[in-house]
């Protein structure tokens, strides 16, 4: 991996990562990369353009962010025929992709992971049009990323979420939401308090939300809580933390290939901590679509 563009989001987390970034073009120079190429993104949807364009330039895509940043990157290089490597320089609030691989972030660390060039094929999600490489999700869990303002959650980290979310979650006592999903030919109608689409185990910073995700089995992890089972709900969040929660009868856990759901209302789709369009959604997985760098 030769030719290297680093997409970075000055803007992302505390802003602290990023002032790594000079050492790190600087030890990648040194380790041989003859080019090492940086770009910074200026708005919403610039780092997506960045890995469109540039894709064919590349073998390595380095995303320096949040899950944001590294989705919109993934959304890049997935719409090109030429698809370099990606890797994933955790620099964001929740960075739980880069988390799950053990990403280091200490750039010595992270600059010989890069030299060393491992790299692993991971499934990609797609959510109707735009690809997810984490999670897809709607009711409570975006609710709460979405109404976090990106202040707080800088000065908070993971906390402001979970703050946000017992608050967000009184309210959505009151307002399940009506969905339809079809597996395999099969329709269900459901009113849920949420449902979450995991290609990972680890989201929103809890790191056992889908115990069972394997990022490579071609399958995505499908969890909803039924509004019937709202007596459970509480039951079910203090057992996130262990990922106990995934055997509670009142959690449905299946894992599928394709599958689609619709609503009545107006419901938002978060990709990655994205919004990512409204309801109804056919959700499939492009298999061990991306090489991603991973450490030895
Ligand atoms: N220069 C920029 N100014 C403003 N927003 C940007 C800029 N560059 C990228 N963005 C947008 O910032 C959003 C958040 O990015 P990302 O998830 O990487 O960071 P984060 O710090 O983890 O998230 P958040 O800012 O939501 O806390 C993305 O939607 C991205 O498109």
């Amino acid at each position: 991996m030769e030719r290297i563009q680093i997409i970075c989001n000055p803007n992302a987390g505390r802003q602290i990562v990023q002032k790594n970034i000079p050492k790190l073009v600087e030890l990648l120079k040194k380790g041989g990369r003859k080019q090492v190429d940086v770009v910074y993104t200026m708005e919403h949807l610039h780092a997506k353009k960045l890995a469109f364009e540039n894709a064919g330039k590349y073998d390595l895509i380095i995303a320096v962010g949040g899950d944001g940043t590294v989705n919109e990157v993934v959304n890049g290089i997935m719409e090109s025929d030429i698809k370099p490597a990606l890797a994933i320089y955790p620099a964001g609030t929740v960075n739980d992709f880069g988390s799950y691989l053990k990403v280091p972030r200490h750039v010595d660390e992270f600059s010989k992971m890069i030299l060393q060039g491992n790299l692993m094929k991971v499934d990609v999600g797609k959510g109707g049009e735009r690809y997810f490489l984490n999670v897809a999700a709607a009711g409570l869990l975006p609710e709460v990323a979405h109404k976090v303002s990106s202040e707080a959650k800088t000065v908070m980290g993971k906390f402001a979420y979970y703050i946000e979310g017992i608050k967000e979650f009184s309210k959505l006592m009151f307002r399940p939401v009506k969905i339809k999903v079809q597996t395999n030919g099969h329709e269900e109608e459901k009113e849920i308090l949420f449902f979450i689409i995991a290609n990972s185990p680890s989201v929103g910073g809890f790191k056992y939300i889908a115990p069972q995700a394997k990022v490579d089995d071609g399958q995505l992890d499908l969890l909803i809580v039924e509004h019937s089972q709202l007596k459970d709900v509480a039951t079910i969040f203090l057992k996130i933390f262990t990922g106990a929660h995934a055997k509670h009868p009142a959690l449905k856990y299946l894992q599928v290939q394709e599958f689609t759901i619709h609503s009545d209302d107006a419901i938002d789709l978060d990709l990655d901590g994205e919004f990512g369009g409204r309801l109804p959604t056919n959700f499939t997985v492009v298999k061990q679509g991306l090489n991603i760098v991973i450490p030895k």
